[in-house]
Formats: structure tokens, C-alpha cells, sequence
């Protein structure tokens, strides 16, 4: 492994971009070799540290990810899907790990992701937390345990300007019910209800988004039968466990061989 690997953030004026390229700045195993946003936004041609409203870094702001990929070991990427596969072929062609947050990928937007990885090193997941890739654990168990007369249903809270749902947590909450079940998601998935819906499918599994303020995200599973339920739940309140994960994952992912990856297997929690 490169001694100290450099690491692109994109999406760097995001929430999540922010985040991200504070917590590279405090890492003493990682080094931020550059700071990526789209062409046309403000922070453009600015110091990374005033765009930020503090004190000048060194670093400029640019949009040009073809150039900023070629200096780096990693990419780390919170940005929207069009951005995102766009990404995974610059960072294949550099050869740099691609860390993938971003969530409301299509299938389209997977096959491009999973052609990348044959390259280089891919690490995606819809939640980077310990805990949330605990719980898709836990959830995998739970629902292979129980037979299908416990409807299982999974309500998601994020706040007001996340723009994608299911959020990408809860798909993976719903893949993990899913296939402890024995069945496939896209099979036995109900977004939403509205209307004269008619009852509830035996052995579908059911999603709910909230929106509102400034939840960070907040995921809850219920299994319920008749006399009982079972509710499983994670509360994030604060953006930095993400960051924190995707970090570990650029760090991890330099010791790989090309391929797709996911936050099992970088902690280790594969079955
Ligand atoms: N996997 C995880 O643990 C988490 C995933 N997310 C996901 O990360 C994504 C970003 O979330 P937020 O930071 O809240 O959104 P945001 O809207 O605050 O930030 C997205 C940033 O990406 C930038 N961007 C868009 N296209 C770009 C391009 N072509 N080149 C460079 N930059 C570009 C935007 O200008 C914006 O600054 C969402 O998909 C969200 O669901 C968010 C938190 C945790
Ligand atoms: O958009 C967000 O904010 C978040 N997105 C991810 C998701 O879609 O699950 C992870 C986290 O819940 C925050």
C-alpha cells in the first residue's frame, strides 16, 4: 500500500462532501489530493478552505475528474448517479479505489458501476455505518426465522432534501429480508400505499419514506404477526459515522484485488 494513500473527494460543497473531506484532512493514514465538484458551481477555482469559510488549505476546487483521479490512491464519491458512473470509469482508468455512497442508483447505473470494477477496486454500499450493516445482518436472520404470515415492512426517515426513495438503506435492509426469505426483492416489494390498494400481499415486503427537517436518517424494520411484532431499528445523528466508514473502505480497498465490494466485507461481517 502507498504509504499515506491520496484521496479525491467529489461532491466536495455536498453534506456528505463536506463531511467527508474534513474527516480525510483529521486522517493521519489518508491525504486529500483533491476536491471535486460539478463544472459551473461556485466553488470552482477556489481554495477548498475559504469555499468552506475558514482558513485557505492549499487546495483548489476543480472540475475536472479525469486530472484529480490520475494523483489519487482513492475517490471517494457522495454525489448523484449521473455523476457516479461517470466516476467509476475515470477511477478504473486511474486505477484508484472508488468508494460508492451514492444512493438511487438504477440497474442500468449497476451494470456500468459493476463493468468498472472489473479494473479496479469498487466499494459500494447505500449506508456506511457499523451499525446499519449490523443490522441488514440481523434482519437476514430475523427473516429467515419467521415464515411468511410475519409481514415484514421498512419505514425510512431522512430529512427535506434527500431526493431519492426508498432511501438507499432501506433497499439493503429490504435485500437482506428478502433473501433470508428465500425470495427475490423486486418480486414482493411494495413502495408506498395510497388508495383503495386492496389488502396486504401475503409475503410482501413493504416500504415507507419519510421526509422531514434535518434527520440525518433514521431506519426501522418491523416484522408483525398476529399478538406480536418485532421492530429493529437504527438512528443516525450524525453525518460523520458515514464518513467515517467510507474512509475505512479507501483504506481497506487498497489491499484488494478488482472487483465489487460492499461494508461487509470491509468489516468483516461476511457470513
Ligand atoms: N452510503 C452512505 O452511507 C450515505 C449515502 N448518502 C448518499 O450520498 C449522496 C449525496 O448526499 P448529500 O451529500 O446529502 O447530497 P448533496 O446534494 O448535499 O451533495 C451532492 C453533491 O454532489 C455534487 N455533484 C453532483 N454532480 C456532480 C458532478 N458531476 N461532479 C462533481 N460533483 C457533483 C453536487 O453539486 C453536491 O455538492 C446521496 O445519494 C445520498 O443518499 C448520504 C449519506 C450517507
Ligand atoms: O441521503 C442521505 O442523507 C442518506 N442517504 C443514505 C440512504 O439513502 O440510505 C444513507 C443515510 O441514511 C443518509
Amino acid at each position: 500500500m502507498t504509504e499515506r494513500p491520496g484521496v479525491v473527494v467529489t461532491g466536495v460543497s455536498g453534506r456528505m462532501g463536506r463531511m467527508l473531506a474534513g474527516e480525510v484532512m483529521k486522517s493521519d493514514r489518508l491525504e486529500l489530493v483533491g476536491a471535486l465538484e460539478r463544472a459551473g458551481h461556485d466553488w470552482i477555482g477556489q481554495d477548498l478552505g475559504t469555499a468552506m469559510g475558514g482558513a485557505e488549505l492549499g487546495l483548489t476546487v476543480e472540475d475536472d475528474a479525469l486530472e484529480a483521479f490520475a494523483r489519487a490512491q482513492a475517490v471517494i464519491d457522495f454525489t448523484a448517479p449521473a455523476a457516479t458512473v461517470e466516476f467509476a470509469d475515470l477511477a478504473a482508468q486511474a486505477r484508484a479505489v472508488h468508494v460508492i455512497g451514492t444512493t438511487g442508483l438504477s440497474e442500468e447505473d449497476l451494470h456500468r458501476i459493476h463493468v468498472a470494477a472489473r479494473h479496479a477496486v469498487i466499494v459500494r454500499a447505500g449506508n456506511m455505518s457499523l451499525g446499519v450493516n449490523l443490522l441488514t445482518q440481523v434482519t437476514r436472520q430475523v427473516a429467515a426465522a419467521l415464515d411468511a404470515d410475519w409481514d415484514i415492512e421498512i419505514i425510512e426517515s431522512h430529512h427535506n432534501q434527500k431526493v431519492d426513495a426508498p432511501s438507499g438503506t432501506a433497499l439493503m435492509l429490504g435485500e437482506a429480508a428478502a433473501e433470508g426469505r428465500g425470495v427475490k426483492l423486486d418480486e414482493v416489494s411494495d413502495r408506498g400505499r395510497d388508495g383503495i390498494t386492496g389488502k396486504r400481499e401475503p409475503g410482501h415486503i413493504g416500504f415507507h419514506a419519510i421526509r422531514g427537517g434535518d434527520i440525518v436518517g433514521e431506519h426501522e424494520v418491523l416484522f408483525a404477526t398476529a399478538g406480536e411484532r418485532i421492530k429493529i431499528s437504527h438512528i443516525a445523528s450524525d453525518r460523520a459515522l458515514f464518513a467515517r466508514g467510507a474512509l475505512k473502505a479507501a483504506l481497506w480497498g487498497q489491499d484488494q484485488r478488482p472487483g465489487e465490494y460492499d461494508m461487509l466485507d470491509v468489516l468483516g461481517l461476511k457470513d
